[in-house]
């Protein structure tokens, strides 16, 4: 799935606390694929209103979209007295993104895309804002599939991990073990209705070996990127998924192979020692596109 209006795989969607001003500029130069304000957790109650007003006025100034940027925030949930004002003031800062946290039923969330709908209309917006959802319950993991087949409009879905290790009255094992059932169930989700799946913060912010290692993980377990707190972790998941050199060349090697064996009327072939055929040769055409994307043809 490729942002919104920035033509671009999600890898690494970075949390930054709408009420810090000077982090609004910075982000232009750590580069996410996503920038996600937070109007949620990471702002406290005294300053809600003071972080929304804020957030308005330097979106309406910066333009992250030319950095190839998608901005998303993340808002208050529907039971709460900052939900319809946030909602407001996404339409009136023009974001991509709505993220949803602590998604738990199908009905507040058609519920929040009504009031939406509500002010892109009042605003006239001439694009539909997108919506990611966030999982951080028991609840949320077991409605998932029914919640986020409900609406177009959902692109994206993620684990939020801290509220729900709270919510399961878990703790934190060594290899994120705790955690398993809700990952593997959130990519089956994700895959099945083509969304872009994230996976769990990771709050040790100088910890490079811990996260390189977790990121890795997720990768493999099928996960499309995770919502990150601090701007070393971006280049560290940009490291991770970059193909080697010697990666891409193999890529276009077979993609050409391939080519002209379709041309001979035939569907597998051996390459370099491998059996090669359609699923093999989309793999490889991810990593082409990886590589294009990441500026390396
Ligand atoms: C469970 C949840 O709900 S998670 C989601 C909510 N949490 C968040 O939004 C937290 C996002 N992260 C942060 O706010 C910060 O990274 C903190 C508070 C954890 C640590 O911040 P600092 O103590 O400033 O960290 P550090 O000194 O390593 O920062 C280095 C530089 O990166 C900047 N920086 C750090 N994190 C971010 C960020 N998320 N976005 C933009 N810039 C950032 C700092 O401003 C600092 O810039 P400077 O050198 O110009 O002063
Ligand atoms: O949604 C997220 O990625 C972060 C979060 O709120 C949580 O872990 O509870
Ligand atoms: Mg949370």
């Amino acid at each position: 799935m490729s942002n919104t209006k920035v033509n671009k795989s999600r890898k690494h969607m970075l949390f930054v606390p709408a009420d810090k001003p000077a982090m609004y500029r910075d982000v232009i130069f750590y580069k996410p694929d996503t920038v996600m304000f937070d109007l949620e957790d990471a702002v406290s109650y005294s300053e809600k209103d003071a972080a929304r007003n804020l957030l308005v006025e330097i979106l309406q100034d910066i333009d992250y979209s030319k950095n190839k940027i998608e901005t998303c925030v993340r808002i208050n949930a529907i039971d709460t007295e900052f939900f319809e004002k946030d909602v407001e003031a996404c339409v009136k800062a023009n974001v991509d993104l709505i993220r949803i946290p602590k998604a738990e039923t199908k009905e507040d969330v058609l519920k929040t895309i009504e009031t939406l709908k509500k002010y892109e209309t009042e605003n006239k917006l001439p694009y539909e804002i997108k919506i990611f959802l966030a999982f951080e319950s028991a609840k949320g993991i077991l409605n998932a599939y029914e919640i986020s087949a409900c609406s177009e409009r959902i692109v994206g879905i993620a684990l939020g991990g801290v509220d729900y290790l709270l919510d399961l009255k878990a703790s934190k094992l060594p290899n994120r073990e705790e955690l398993m059932y809700a990952r593997q169930h959130l990519v089956h989700v994700g895959r099945t209705l083509k969304l872009d799946v994230f996976d769990v913060i990771y709050p040790k912010t100088t910890d490079a070996e811990g996260f390189t290692k977790e990121f890795k993980f997720i990768k493999a377990l099928g996960f499309s990127g995770k919502s990150v707190v601090h701007p070393n972790q971006i280049g560290l998941i940009n490291e991770i998924v970059k193909p080697t050199q010697q990666e891409l060349e193999f890529a276009i090697e077979m993609q050409k192979a391939f080519d002209e064996s379709i041309k001979n009327g035939k569907g597998v072939f051996l390459f370099k020692g491998q059996m090669v055929d359609k699923p093999v040769v989309e793999k490889q055409l991810e990593i082409i596109e990886l590589a294009r994307e990441m500026g390396m043809l």
